[in-house]
């Protein structure tokens, strides 16, 4: 059984008398450790699908298994729980609190899974390590750099151990050398740590990282490599 899952998905939003279909019946799977990018025009869907696989929005029909969860099953207080042991989240711009430290924001997702203060810092621990910023660990967003709060939103999604991270543009908002700090800190996460990427780009070069590119095209993936 592939890590994730869609089976006959389909959402729709209806716009006044329009409706539109972003994902129409659709089928995927994506295997443990695999780094899948996902591009297309913009309004295509390609937010629309994160959100479902994340469980933050739900289809209108068909399945969504995630690890061995039917995501599309269950409850909202259930989905938060498993959301946090089993999902990373990675934005364009990165979401930190700013009266918090870069060590206080990545143990955030951590204070909803039952571990003790002990194994709690060793996770953010970790996490601050595999993105290079232990020495940043007390500093507030404030004062880092763009790349570096970039950095601490990828250890947050990471902290929990996920099997899969989704990505939302991720080296958006970054310049061309900061961009490329991340696509390879991506790609580590990746290969070291076996987790699985679904990254949206609209960026080609950013997508090529990923071992399968897929395009969302009329509600359909198309691969594309
Ligand atoms: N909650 C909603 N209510 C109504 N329409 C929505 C909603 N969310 C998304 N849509 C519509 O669904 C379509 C797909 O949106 P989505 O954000 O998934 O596209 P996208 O491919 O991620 O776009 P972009 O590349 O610009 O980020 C768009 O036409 C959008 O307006």
């Amino acid at each position: 059984m592939a890590l994730v899952e869609l089976r006959g998905v389909c959402k729709r939003f209806c716009k006044g008398d329009e409706t539109i279909t972003p994902l129409d019946e659709v089928d995927l799977d994506i295997d443990a450790g695999e780094f899948v990018s996902l591009m297309g025009p913009s309004g295509t869907g390609k937010s629309t699908l994160l959100n479902l696989v994340s469980g933050i929005d739900q289809p209108d029909s068909g399945t969504i298994t995630v690890a061995g969860t039917v995501v599309t099953q269950l409850s909202r207080g259930k989905l938060a729980d498993w959301r946090a042991a089993n999902l990373g989240y990675i934005f364009q711009t990165h979401h930190l609190i700013p009266v918090l430290t870069a060590y206080e924001n990545i143990e955030l997702p951590t204070l909803l899974l039952k571990l003790t203060s002990a194994q709690r810092q060793q996770r953010v621990e970790l996490a601050l390590e595999a993105v290079g910023l232990c020495d940043r660990a007390n500093h507030y967003p404030r004062q880092l750099s763009g790349g570096q709060e970039q950095r601490v939103g990828i250890a947050r999604a990471i902290v929990a151990h996920p099997k899969i991270v989704v990505a939302d543009e991720p080296t958006g908002s970054l310049d061309a050398e900061t961009s490329e700090q991340v696509q390879d800190l991506l790609q580590r996460l990746n290969k070291e740590l076996d987790i699985a990427f679904l990254m949206v780009t609209h960026d080609r070069d950013v997508a090529s990282i990923a071992t399968r590119q897929l395009t969302l095209d009329r509600g359909k993936f198309i691969e594309t490599r």
